[in-house]
């Protein structure tokens, strides 16, 4: 999984709200680590999901479960004794176990005020890559990332069934069939999300899945004489876990049962936070819950297309959304090569924007456009810049460009071009792209909502959640295309 991404975060201190900074001191926030861009083989992330739209203020079950599980496992109550054992010490006293629409929950036990600790985890009952038994850990090479490690005890404590020390834990993580994570949606589902460049990451994902299996392989091939076969489905499946419910921090990427039964709310304050000083990992309210409210966290500020492809679910109006868009040189452009070459040398990777993403020289992240008169915020300077640099008809343009970049800041194509002409044309061209990509996503949403049918539950809410990504990365565009439209406005 994303290990640069992760240590950028991990630099990061949180900036608390006052509730968060009345009454504690937590050393650093720990983090989700989704899969989406992770850059190296075997590093990965994780998630799950049920999804739905609103918000369950009730617990509806009281039993934690599995829904494929043959057996009935520990009650909620019991769940939480048995950490609370093997911790020795309280986790929590203000937060039941319960089923919402979302899967496993946290409810509030009793009334919790802004600023409350509702949860404290230690250390000891955290599951991380040093929980691989020794033998399994020696024949791991230093190629595997932590989430690939974290994946594989889960196989092999699963295989130990009662036997293994987090048997409470492990048997209630959701099963393969209540994960509706990109990467297990079929080809006809995967068609919904076709527009987006979702759809390639998700391919890539699977691919990158694949490759990580086939050389973890061998090291399963010892161990199934004594643990049986490790599926590329198992891999798959445990991975995705992972992904979508392990937290990275100082120490790692660590499994925190309990808490990796709060879901997420985009607008939430409350994280989960390391304290390497007292050993632990705690939950901070960041605002009242009567008894019975669900208590929700944030994961992350992440947008749709990553929930769909690491966690599994989406949000309706997600305040996080943006849209990845690729923007290339025509083949038959005769100044192609040299434009190539001058992008390549004049690109600088963008330092906060894309947070995690692969970093490619014609791949740019749209941002919604809050105002016809938004100064391009939400359009990338280096977005215009390209469409400058493709405006070009002559060698003695782009070599005034560069002049320009060179008595300058540096920065190839970053103002206007002093050929107004030009400047529109350049402005047009991305006009067009834009409207290329408004329609293609138009076209599927009005072919999901002209063929819905009741089909089964997971179909339905697949195809909501590729609603919510294309009807999200909709509007963005939308508001992209009508500030440069604007912007042609203000140059005639
Ligand atoms: C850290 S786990 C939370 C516990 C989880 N509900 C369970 O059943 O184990 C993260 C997973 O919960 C689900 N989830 C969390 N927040 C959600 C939300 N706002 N909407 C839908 N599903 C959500 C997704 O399946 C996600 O991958």
């Amino acid at each position: 999984m994303r290990k640069v991404a992760l240590s950028i975060r991990k630099k990061q201190k949180q900036a608390r709200p006052d509730a968060l900074t009345k009454r504690h001191r937590i050393d650093t926030r720990s983090f989700p680590m989704p899969f989406r861009g992770r850059g190296s083989s075997l590093s990965w992330s994780l998630h799950s999901v049920f999804h739905s739209r609103c918000l369950h203020t009730s617990p509806n079950h009281l039993i934690l479960y599995s829904l494929t599980s043959p057996q009935p496992q520990l009650s909620a109550n019991e769940f939480l004794r048995w950490l609370e054992r093997k911790a020795t010490s309280t986790i929590s006293s203000s937060l039941s176990i319960a089923k919402s629409s979302y899967g496993r929950s946290l409810f509030a036990s009793k009334a919790i005020q802004a600023g409350d600790c509702i949860l404290k985890v230690p250390y000891s009952v955290q599951i991380t890559a040093d929980n691989l038994l020794p033998e399994i850990r020696y024949l791991i090479g230093e190629e595997v990332g932590n989430i690939a490690k974290l994946a594989i005890v889960i196989l092999f404590e699963k295989k130990l069934g009662q036997g293994s020390e987090w048997y409470p834990y492990i048997s209630c993580l959701p099963q393969q069939r209540e994960l509706h994570n990109a990467i297990f949606w079929n080809e006809s589902e995967l068609e919904m999300i076709r527009p987006s460049s979702i759809h390639q990451e998700t391919i890539n994902q699977k691919s990158q899945i694949e490759k990580d299996f086939l050389a973890i392989n061998p090291v399963f091939e010892c161990f199934r004489q004594s643990f049986g076969d490790f599926s590329y489905k198992d891999f798959m499946h445990a991975c995705t876990l992972v992904g979508s419910r392990a937290w990275g921090s100082t120490k790692g990427l660590s499994l925190i049962p309990f808490a990796d039964f709060l879901n997420h709310d985009g607008v939430s304050e409350s994280i989960v936070m390391s304290d390497d000083d007292k050993q632990c990992s705690e939950v901070i309210a960041d605002r009242d819950y009567a008894p019975g409210e669900q208590v929700l966290i944030s994961y992350g500020k992440f947008s749709n297309a990553t929930l769909m492809l690491d966690f599994g679910f989406t949000i309706p109006h997600n305040i996080y959304d943006q849209v990845q868009i690729q923007f290339d040189i025509p083949k038959n452009d005769p100044l192609h090569d040299m434009k190539l070459e001058l992008l390549q040398q004049y690109f600088v990777p963008p330092s906060k924007d894309m947070k995690g993403l692969k970093y490619c020289l014609n791949s740019f992240t749209i941002k919604e456009v809050r105002t016809a008169k938004g100064k391009g915020k939400g359009i990338p300077q280096s977005l215009r810049a390209f469409a400058r640099v493709l405006s070009c008809t002559s060698s003695q343009e782009l070599h005034n460009l560069v002049m320009e970049a060179e008595q300058t800041d540096g920065r190839l194509a970053r103002r206007p071009l002093q050929d107004i002409s030009k400047e529109i044309q350049a402005h047009m061209m991305l006009s067009s792209l834009f409207i290329q990509l408004i329609e293609e996503r138009s076209a599927t949403l009005t072919s999901l909502d002209s063929s819905y049918s009741p089909l089964c539950e997971g179909v339905s809410v697949r195809r909501l959640m590729a609603r919510d990504l294309l009807h999200g990365e909709l509007g963005i565009l939308k508001s992209a295309f009508a500030w440069l439209e604007n912007y042609r406005n203000s140059l005639t």
